[in-house]
C-alpha cells in the first residue's frame, strides 16, 4: 500500500526583485497531499504544468525528501530506506534512462539482471513476456542510442519491471510517442494493470492514457488534490453528459421540444442538432425523435474528459 499523509515539498527559489536584485521566495510543490493507493490499483495522476506531480513522485521513489508529512511504499519510507525500495519498485521518469546508452538494449537487460541478482529464470521468463507484448525483438540488438524515442520508452518499462516490482511509477510515458508505440505501451500497461500484480501510478497529459488504462483518476493542482475517484465521477461532478447527434431531412419544427434533453447545438441550417441527454437515456430520445421526425443518421457522443479536465484545471 502507498501512503501519503499531509505531504509537503518547498522548494527555495530566487526571484527578480527590482533590476539588480534577487530575493529568496518558497515555492510550495505539493501543499498537503494526504491519498492511500491500494495494492494492484492503477492510479492516473495528473495536473497542469507545474501543478506537483514530478515532485510526488520523486518524494515516493526516493529521490526528494519530503519538507513535511508522511510517506510510505509498501511499509519502507523511501528516502531513508531508497535501496530497499529500489527492490520493490519500478521507476520510468522519461528525462531518465535506467539503459546503458551504448550498449544493445539486450545487454541492458542482462547487465540489470545482475544488479537486481534476479534468478536466470525468473529474469527469462519476465523478459520473454516484455518481448511480445513490447514487440522489442526487432531492436533488441540495437545500441540504446540508435533508438527511437517509442522503441526506447519500451526498453525502459521492460527495464523497469524485470525485477519484478510490485509497484511501478511512470512519469509520462505516452509523451512524444508514435501511434504505433502509444498503443503497445498502452495496451501493455492495461495488461499489466489487469492483472492486479503491480501497482500502477502514472502522470500523464494525456487523458486518453488515463481513460484507457486508470480507474481512479487523482487530479493535483498547486500542489493540492483537486478530484480523487473515477472518471465517471469527474464527469458527474461537472454535469458533463452523452450528447445525441441527429442529421434530419428537414429542420425541426420551431419550438420543438424533446423531453429530458436540452438542445445543445444545431448545424447545416437546422439540418443537424445535437441535444444534451440531460435527464434521458440515448434511446427513450431517439425513439421520441424518429416517432416526430424523419432522421437520416445518429450518433451517441460521450462526454468528452479533455473538455472536463480543462473546465476542473480552469476552476482550479
Ligand atoms: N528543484 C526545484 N527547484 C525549485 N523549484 C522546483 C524544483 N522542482 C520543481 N519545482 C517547482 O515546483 C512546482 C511543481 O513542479 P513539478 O515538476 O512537480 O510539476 P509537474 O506537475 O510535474 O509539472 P509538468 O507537468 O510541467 O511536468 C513548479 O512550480 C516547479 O517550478
Amino acid at each position: 500500500m502507498i501512503r501519503m499523509r499531509d505531504l509537503r515539498k518547498d522548494f527555495s527559489v530566487r526571484v527578480p526583485a527590482g533590476r539588480l536584485r534577487r530575493e529568496k521566495r518558497l515555492v510550495s510543490a505539493v501543499d498537503g497531499v494526504s491519498l492511500t493507493i491500494e495494492p494492484g490499483e492503477m492510479v492516473g495522476y495528473i495536473g497542469p504544468n507545474g501543478a506537483g506531480k514530478s515532485t510526488t513522485l520523486k518524494m515516493l521513489t526516493g529521490v526528494l525528501s519530503p519538507t513535511s508529512g508522511e510517506v510510505s511504499v509498501f511499509g519502507l519510507t523511501p528516502v531513508p530506506q531508497r535501496t530497499r525500495l529500489a527492490l520493490r519498485i519500478g521507476v520510468v521518469f522519461g528525462q531518465r534512462s535506467q539503459l546503458w546508452w551504448d550498449l544493445p538494449l539486450r545487454e541492458s537487460f542482462r547487465l540489470l539482471r545482475h544488479v537486481y541478482q534476479v534468478p536466470p529464470a525468473e529474469h527469462e521468463q519476465r523478459l520473454r513476456r516484455c518481448r511480445e507484448m513490447l514487440d522489442l525483438d526487432a531492436f533488441l540488438d540495437t545500441p540504446v542510442r540508435q533508438l527511437s524515442l517509442g522503441q526506447r520508452m519500451r526498453g525502459e518499462i521492460t527495464a523497469a519491471l524485470l525485477h519484478g516490482p510490485k509497484v511501478l511509477f511512470l512519469d509520462e510515458p505516452t509523451i512524444g510517442l508514435d501511434v504505433v508505440s502509444k498503443q503497445a505501451v498502452r495496451s501493455f500497461l492495461a495488461e499489466l494493470g489487469a492483472t492486479g500484480a503491480v501497482t500502477v501510478v502514472l502522470t500523464t497529459h494525456d487523458l486518453a492514457d488515463i481513460e484507457r488504462l486508470c480507474d481512479r483518476l487523482v487530479v493535483i493542482d498547486h500542489g493540492r488534490v483537486v478530484h480523487d475517484g473515477t472518471i465517471e465521477a469527474l464527469h458527474a461532478r461537472y454535469g458533463s453528459r452523452r450528447s445525441l447527434v441527429v442529421d434530419l431531412d428537414s429542420p425541426l419544427p420551431a419550438g420543438f421540444v424533446l423531453p429530458g434533453t436540452s438542445v445543445a447545438g444545431v448545424e447545416a441550417d437546422g439540418h443537424r442538432v445535437t441535444f444534451a441527454l440531460d435527464e434521458t437515456s440515448a434511446a427513450a430520445a431517439v425513439a421520441g425523435l424518429v416517432a416526430v421526425a424523419s432522421v437520416r443518421d445518429l450518433s451517441v457522443v460521450e462526454p468528452d474528459i479533455e473538455d472536463v479536465v480543462a473546465r476542473l484545471y480552469r476552476a482550479g
